[in-house]
Protein backbone atom coordinates (compact mmCIF):
# COMPACT_ATOMS: atom_id res chain seq x y z
CA UNK A 1 0.00 0.00 0.00
CA UNK A 2 1.42 3.50 -0.85
CA UNK A 3 0.71 6.70 0.90
CA UNK A 4 -2.63 8.33 -0.41
CA UNK A 5 -2.66 11.77 -2.12
CA UNK A 6 -5.31 14.49 -1.48
CA UNK A 7 -6.78 15.82 -4.63
CA UNK A 8 -5.96 19.80 -3.62
CA UNK A 9 -3.44 20.95 -0.83
CA UNK A 10 -5.76 20.91 2.14
CA UNK A 11 -4.29 23.69 4.12
CA UNK A 12 -7.34 25.38 5.38
CA UNK A 13 -9.72 22.91 3.88
CA UNK A 14 -12.16 20.87 6.94
CA UNK A 15 -11.42 17.69 7.48
CA UNK A 16 -13.33 14.86 8.67
CA UNK A 17 -12.94 13.14 12.09
CA UNK A 18 -16.00 10.45 12.41
CA UNK A 19 -17.26 8.49 15.25
CA UNK A 20 -17.16 4.60 15.19
CA UNK A 21 -18.97 2.47 17.14
CA UNK A 22 -18.23 -1.08 18.48
CA UNK A 23 -20.67 -3.15 16.80
CA UNK A 24 -19.69 -5.90 19.07
CA UNK A 25 -16.22 -7.16 21.75
CA UNK A 26 -14.93 -10.01 23.12
CA UNK A 27 -12.19 -9.63 25.54
CA UNK A 28 -10.89 -12.75 25.08
CA UNK A 29 -7.15 -12.66 26.84
CA UNK A 30 -4.50 -10.29 28.56
CA UNK A 31 -1.07 -9.03 27.53
CA UNK A 32 1.74 -9.38 30.05
CA UNK A 33 2.12 -5.51 30.11
CA UNK A 34 -2.04 -5.89 31.12
CA UNK A 35 -3.46 -4.40 27.99
CA UNK A 36 -6.59 -6.79 26.84
CA UNK A 37 -6.93 -8.65 23.99
CA UNK A 38 -10.35 -8.29 22.21
CA UNK A 39 -11.96 -9.10 19.48
CA UNK A 40 -14.03 -6.43 17.95
CA UNK A 41 -16.30 -4.71 14.72
CA UNK A 42 -15.57 -1.14 14.14
CA UNK A 43 -17.87 0.59 11.87
CA UNK A 44 -18.00 4.16 11.25
CA UNK A 45 -21.03 6.57 11.42
CA UNK A 46 -21.15 10.33 9.63
CA UNK A 47 -21.07 12.55 13.00
CA UNK A 48 -18.12 13.64 13.07
CA UNK A 49 -15.42 16.20 14.26
CA UNK A 50 -14.18 18.59 11.43
CA UNK A 51 -10.66 19.74 11.58
CA UNK A 52 -8.53 22.75 9.70
CA UNK A 53 -4.75 22.78 9.40
CA UNK A 54 -3.67 25.99 9.41
CA UNK A 55 0.18 26.93 7.75
CA UNK A 56 2.82 28.36 9.96
CA UNK A 57 5.49 30.41 9.46
CA UNK A 58 7.50 28.65 12.21
CA UNK A 59 8.07 25.19 13.46
CA UNK A 60 5.44 25.43 16.09
CA UNK A 61 2.72 23.16 16.89
CA UNK A 62 0.35 24.63 18.18
CA UNK A 63 -3.97 24.38 18.74
CA UNK A 64 -6.37 27.40 17.89
CA UNK A 65 -8.53 26.91 20.85
CA UNK A 66 -7.73 24.18 23.13
CA UNK A 67 -10.87 21.79 24.16
CA UNK A 68 -11.83 22.71 27.45
CA UNK A 69 -10.58 20.68 30.39
CA UNK A 70 -7.74 18.91 28.33
CA UNK A 71 -4.47 20.80 28.39
CA UNK A 72 -2.72 21.66 25.01
CA UNK A 73 -0.01 19.68 25.20
CA UNK A 74 -2.16 16.18 26.22
CA UNK A 75 -4.14 16.99 23.29
CA UNK A 76 -4.15 14.00 20.84
CA UNK A 77 -3.97 15.79 17.76
CA UNK A 78 -0.96 18.07 19.51
CA UNK A 79 0.54 14.88 20.22
CA UNK A 80 -0.20 13.22 16.84
CA UNK A 81 1.42 16.30 14.99
CA UNK A 82 4.75 15.94 17.80
CA UNK A 83 4.59 12.62 16.73
CA UNK A 84 5.05 13.18 13.06
CA UNK A 85 7.88 15.49 13.60
CA UNK A 86 10.19 13.29 16.16
CA UNK A 87 9.79 10.53 13.60
CA UNK A 88 10.47 12.18 10.45
CA UNK A 89 12.66 15.03 12.11
CA UNK A 90 9.95 17.42 9.79
CA UNK A 91 10.93 20.90 10.73
CA UNK A 92 7.20 22.40 9.61
CA UNK A 93 4.51 23.86 12.30
CA UNK A 94 1.18 23.98 12.31
CA UNK A 95 -2.16 25.54 13.61
CA UNK A 96 -4.80 23.27 14.29
CA UNK A 97 -8.64 23.93 14.93
CA UNK A 98 -10.99 21.62 16.56
CA UNK A 99 -14.86 21.77 15.45
CA UNK A 100 -15.20 19.55 18.81
CA UNK A 101 -19.13 17.29 18.23
CA UNK A 102 -18.35 14.38 19.55
CA UNK A 103 -18.72 13.93 23.30
CA UNK A 104 -15.85 13.33 24.94
CA UNK A 105 -15.38 9.59 27.11
CA UNK A 106 -18.62 8.31 25.21
CA UNK A 107 -16.44 5.12 23.52
CA UNK A 108 -17.02 6.86 20.12
CA UNK A 109 -13.63 7.45 19.62
CA UNK A 110 -13.26 11.27 18.81
CA UNK A 111 -10.46 11.48 20.76
CA UNK A 112 -8.38 8.90 18.53
CA UNK A 113 -10.30 9.84 15.39
CA UNK A 114 -9.11 13.35 15.62
CA UNK A 115 -5.43 12.08 15.89
CA UNK A 116 -5.68 9.77 13.20
CA UNK A 117 -6.77 12.64 11.24
CA UNK A 118 -4.11 14.79 11.99
CA UNK A 119 -1.95 11.76 11.24
CA UNK A 120 -3.33 11.37 7.50
CA UNK A 121 -3.52 14.34 6.70
CA UNK A 122 -0.36 16.19 8.01
CA UNK A 123 1.80 13.16 6.24
CA UNK A 124 0.40 14.62 2.91
CA UNK A 125 0.51 18.58 3.55
CA UNK A 126 3.63 18.20 5.18
CA UNK A 127 4.98 15.86 2.17
CA UNK A 128 6.51 13.08 4.29
CA UNK A 129 5.16 10.17 2.80
CA UNK A 130 4.99 7.89 5.65
CA UNK A 131 2.75 4.61 4.24
CA UNK A 132 -0.17 3.58 6.15
CA UNK A 133 1.13 0.64 7.67
CA UNK A 134 3.56 3.26 9.20
CA UNK A 135 0.82 5.49 10.11
CA UNK A 136 -0.72 2.78 11.82
CA UNK A 137 1.58 2.14 13.89
CA UNK A 138 2.23 5.28 15.49
CA UNK A 139 -0.93 5.62 15.90
CA UNK A 140 -1.02 2.75 17.93
CA UNK A 141 1.06 4.21 20.22
CA UNK A 142 -1.17 7.39 21.03
CA UNK A 143 -4.07 4.71 21.52
CA UNK A 144 -5.62 1.23 20.77
CA UNK A 145 -8.42 2.89 18.80
CA UNK A 146 -5.89 4.61 16.35
CA UNK A 147 -5.71 2.70 13.86
CA UNK A 148 -8.64 1.90 12.62
CA UNK A 149 -9.17 5.48 12.05
CA UNK A 150 -6.14 5.38 9.75
CA UNK A 151 -6.85 2.24 8.34
CA UNK A 152 -10.63 3.98 7.12
CA UNK A 153 -12.53 0.96 6.54
CA UNK A 154 -15.42 -1.07 9.05
CA UNK A 155 -13.14 -3.65 10.06
CA UNK A 156 -13.01 -7.65 12.01
CA UNK A 157 -10.46 -6.86 14.54
CA UNK A 158 -8.30 -8.75 16.99
CA UNK A 159 -5.05 -8.00 19.59
CA UNK A 160 -5.55 -4.64 21.22
CA UNK A 161 -7.60 -3.19 18.17
CA UNK A 162 -4.97 -3.92 15.73
CA UNK A 163 -5.10 -6.75 13.36
CA UNK A 164 -7.76 -5.56 11.02
CA UNK A 165 -9.58 -7.42 8.50
CA UNK A 166 -11.94 -5.00 6.35
CA UNK A 167 -14.92 -6.19 6.33
CA UNK A 168 -18.97 -4.71 5.26
CA UNK A 169 -21.04 -5.31 7.74
CA UNK A 170 -25.23 -3.52 6.99
CA UNK A 171 -24.78 0.53 7.09
CA UNK A 172 -28.08 0.92 8.95
CA UNK A 173 -29.58 3.64 10.82
CA UNK A 174 -28.35 4.19 14.31
CA UNK A 175 -29.83 5.71 17.33
CA UNK A 176 -27.03 6.33 19.91
CA UNK A 177 -27.86 7.47 23.11
CA UNK A 178 -25.04 9.66 25.57
CA UNK A 179 -26.03 9.19 29.13
CA UNK A 180 -25.13 12.05 31.61
CA UNK A 181 -21.63 10.19 32.48
CA UNK A 182 -18.34 9.71 31.41
CA UNK A 183 -17.01 6.22 31.55
CA UNK A 184 -13.01 6.20 31.33
CA UNK A 185 -11.63 3.28 29.45
CA UNK A 186 -8.96 2.65 31.95
CA UNK A 187 -11.57 2.53 35.08
CA UNK A 188 -13.62 -0.24 33.08
CA UNK A 189 -10.80 -2.70 31.66
CA UNK A 190 -9.00 -2.34 35.53
CA UNK A 191 -12.49 -3.92 37.33
CA UNK A 192 -11.95 -6.98 39.03
CA UNK A 193 -15.46 -8.35 37.88
CA UNK A 194 -14.31 -7.62 34.22
CA UNK A 195 -14.83 -11.05 32.10
CA UNK A 196 -11.66 -11.11 30.60
CA UNK A 197 -11.78 -15.21 29.23
CA UNK A 198 -14.56 -14.94 26.13
CA UNK A 199 -14.60 -17.59 23.70
CA UNK A 200 -13.11 -16.67 20.45
CA UNK A 201 -15.96 -16.52 17.70
CA UNK A 202 -16.05 -15.94 13.96
CA UNK A 203 -16.50 -13.27 11.34
CA UNK A 204 -19.83 -15.67 10.53
CA UNK A 205 -21.08 -15.79 14.12
CA UNK A 206 -21.24 -12.24 14.20
CA UNK A 207 -22.78 -12.05 11.06
CA UNK A 208 -25.28 -14.51 12.51
CA UNK A 209 -25.84 -12.51 15.37
CA UNK A 210 -23.33 -12.85 18.06
CA UNK A 211 -23.58 -8.64 19.21
CA UNK A 212 -22.33 -9.32 22.83
CA UNK A 213 -19.88 -6.72 24.51
CA UNK A 214 -18.12 -7.95 27.47
CA UNK A 215 -17.84 -4.44 28.83
CA UNK A 216 -21.81 -3.94 29.39
CA UNK A 217 -22.21 -5.47 32.59
CA UNK A 218 -19.31 -4.09 34.54
CA UNK A 219 -20.68 -0.67 33.33
CA UNK A 220 -24.49 -0.57 33.96
CA UNK A 221 -23.35 -1.69 37.04
CA UNK A 222 -21.16 1.28 38.00
CA UNK A 223 -23.08 3.82 36.22
CA UNK A 224 -26.62 3.67 36.53
CA UNK A 225 -27.47 6.04 33.67
CA UNK A 226 -26.14 3.73 31.42
CA UNK A 227 -28.29 0.70 32.40
CA UNK A 228 -30.83 3.18 32.18
CA UNK A 229 -30.07 3.97 28.55
CA UNK A 230 -30.08 0.52 27.52
CA UNK A 231 -33.67 0.27 28.55
CA UNK A 232 -34.68 2.75 27.15
CA UNK A 233 -33.60 1.79 23.49
CA UNK A 234 -34.53 -1.35 23.93
CA UNK A 235 -37.92 -0.30 23.51
CA UNK A 236 -37.22 0.02 19.60
CA UNK A 237 -34.57 -2.08 19.23
CA UNK A 238 -31.44 -4.08 20.65
CA UNK A 239 -29.77 -2.20 22.70
CA UNK A 240 -26.11 -2.21 22.72
CA UNK A 241 -22.93 -0.25 24.69
CA UNK A 242 -20.07 0.92 22.50
CA UNK A 243 -16.78 0.43 23.52
CA UNK A 244 -16.35 0.87 27.37
CA UNK A 245 -19.12 3.77 27.16
CA UNK A 246 -20.73 6.03 27.77
CA UNK A 247 -22.62 5.82 24.94
CA UNK A 248 -25.02 2.99 23.86
CA UNK A 249 -27.08 2.43 20.59
CA UNK A 250 -29.55 0.18 18.45
CA UNK A 251 -29.75 -0.22 14.82
CA UNK A 252 -32.63 0.15 12.40
CA UNK A 253 -33.41 -1.51 9.33
CA UNK A 254 -35.26 2.05 8.37
CA UNK A 255 -34.64 6.02 8.81
CA UNK A 256 -38.47 5.96 9.71
CA UNK A 257 -38.00 3.42 12.32
CA UNK A 258 -35.08 5.30 13.70
CA UNK A 259 -36.24 8.95 13.21
CA UNK A 260 -39.29 7.28 15.47
CA UNK A 261 -36.90 6.25 17.94
CA UNK A 262 -34.98 9.75 18.29
CA UNK A 263 -38.09 11.34 18.14
CA UNK A 264 -39.71 10.02 21.41
CA UNK A 265 -35.69 9.37 22.88
CA UNK A 266 -34.62 13.18 22.44
CA UNK A 267 -37.17 13.83 24.87
CA UNK A 268 -35.34 12.61 28.08
CA UNK A 269 -31.90 12.24 26.38
CA UNK A 270 -29.19 13.12 24.54
CA UNK A 271 -29.83 11.70 21.55
CA UNK A 272 -27.93 11.39 17.70
CA UNK A 273 -29.44 10.19 15.20
CA UNK A 274 -26.83 9.16 12.35
CA UNK A 275 -25.52 6.39 10.05
CA UNK A 276 -23.41 3.32 9.97
CA UNK A 277 -20.85 3.69 7.39
CA UNK A 278 -18.24 1.33 6.52
CA UNK A 279 -15.70 3.63 4.37
CA UNK A 280 -14.65 6.53 6.14
CA UNK A 281 -15.40 10.09 5.00
CA UNK A 282 -11.83 10.97 5.84
CA UNK A 283 -10.96 8.14 3.28
CA UNK A 284 -13.84 9.80 0.66
CA UNK A 285 -11.79 13.16 1.03
CA UNK A 286 -8.69 11.56 -0.38
CA UNK A 287 -7.12 9.80 -3.57
CA UNK A 288 -6.54 6.22 -2.76
CA UNK A 289 -3.86 4.72 -3.67
CA UNK A 290 -2.88 1.36 -4.08
CA UNK A 291 -5.30 -0.02 -1.50
C1 LIG B 1 -11.75 -0.94 24.15
C2 LIG B 1 -12.03 0.24 23.25
C3 LIG B 1 -12.84 -0.31 22.07
O1 LIG B 1 -12.98 0.56 21.04
O2 LIG B 1 -12.76 1.14 24.03
P1 LIG B 1 -13.29 2.68 23.83
O3 LIG B 1 -12.19 3.60 24.31
O4 LIG B 1 -13.61 2.85 22.40
O5 LIG B 1 -14.49 2.81 24.71
C4 LIG B 1 -10.72 0.80 22.75
O6 LIG B 1 -9.95 -0.16 22.05
C5 LIG B 1 -9.85 1.47 23.75
O7 LIG B 1 -8.97 2.29 23.01
P2 LIG B 1 -8.42 3.68 23.57
O8 LIG B 1 -9.53 4.49 24.14
O9 LIG B 1 -7.59 4.26 22.46
O10 LIG B 1 -7.56 3.13 24.76
P3 LIG B 1 -6.09 3.49 25.22
O11 LIG B 1 -5.99 4.96 25.39
O12 LIG B 1 -5.12 2.77 24.36
O13 LIG B 1 -6.09 2.79 26.67
C6 LIG B 1 -6.72 3.31 27.82
C7 LIG B 1 -6.51 2.31 28.95
O14 LIG B 1 -7.39 1.20 28.79
C8 LIG B 1 -6.72 -0.04 29.01
N1 LIG B 1 -6.84 -0.89 27.82
C9 LIG B 1 -7.13 -0.33 26.61
C10 LIG B 1 -7.29 -1.11 25.49
C11 LIG B 1 -7.13 -2.51 25.64
N2 LIG B 1 -7.28 -3.33 24.59
N3 LIG B 1 -6.84 -3.05 26.84
C12 LIG B 1 -6.69 -2.25 27.94
O15 LIG B 1 -6.43 -2.75 29.03
C13 LIG B 1 -5.31 0.29 29.39
O16 LIG B 1 -5.25 0.28 30.80
C14 LIG B 1 -5.10 1.72 28.96
O17 LIG B 1 -4.28 2.38 29.85
N1 LIG C 1 -8.74 15.91 20.74
C1 LIG C 1 -9.31 15.23 21.76
N2 LIG C 1 -10.62 14.95 21.70
C2 LIG C 1 -11.22 14.25 22.69
N3 LIG C 1 -10.61 13.78 23.77
C3 LIG C 1 -9.31 14.02 23.88
C4 LIG C 1 -8.60 14.75 22.89
N4 LIG C 1 -7.34 14.83 23.28
C5 LIG C 1 -7.25 14.19 24.46
N5 LIG C 1 -8.43 13.68 24.84
C6 LIG C 1 -8.69 12.88 26.07
O1 LIG C 1 -9.06 11.55 25.67
C7 LIG C 1 -10.17 11.08 26.44
C8 LIG C 1 -10.97 10.06 25.62
O2 LIG C 1 -11.63 10.73 24.62
P1 LIG C 1 -12.50 10.07 23.46
O3 LIG C 1 -11.62 9.43 22.43
O4 LIG C 1 -13.41 11.11 22.94
O5 LIG C 1 -13.34 8.98 24.22
P2 LIG C 1 -13.53 7.43 24.00
O6 LIG C 1 -12.14 6.81 23.94
O7 LIG C 1 -14.32 6.97 25.18
O8 LIG C 1 -14.27 7.28 22.74
C9 LIG C 1 -10.95 12.35 26.80
O9 LIG C 1 -11.66 12.19 27.99
C10 LIG C 1 -9.86 13.42 26.92
O10 LIG C 1 -9.40 13.52 28.24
Amino acid sequence: MTSRQIKQSGWGDKWPAPAKLNLMLRIVGQRPDGYHLLQTVFQFVDLCDWLIFHPVGDCSISLKQPIPGVAEVTDLTVRAAMLLKAETGCAQGVCIEVEKNLPMGGGLGGGSSDAATVLVVLNQLWGLQLPIEKLMALGLTLGADVPIFVYGYAAWAEGVGEKLEKIEPLEQWVVIIKPDCHVETREIFLANDLTRDSKSITIAEFTAGQHQNDCVDVVSRRYQAVENALLALSEFSESRLTGTGACVFAQFASREAAVNAYEVLKKSWQVYLAKGINKSPLLSKLEIGNT
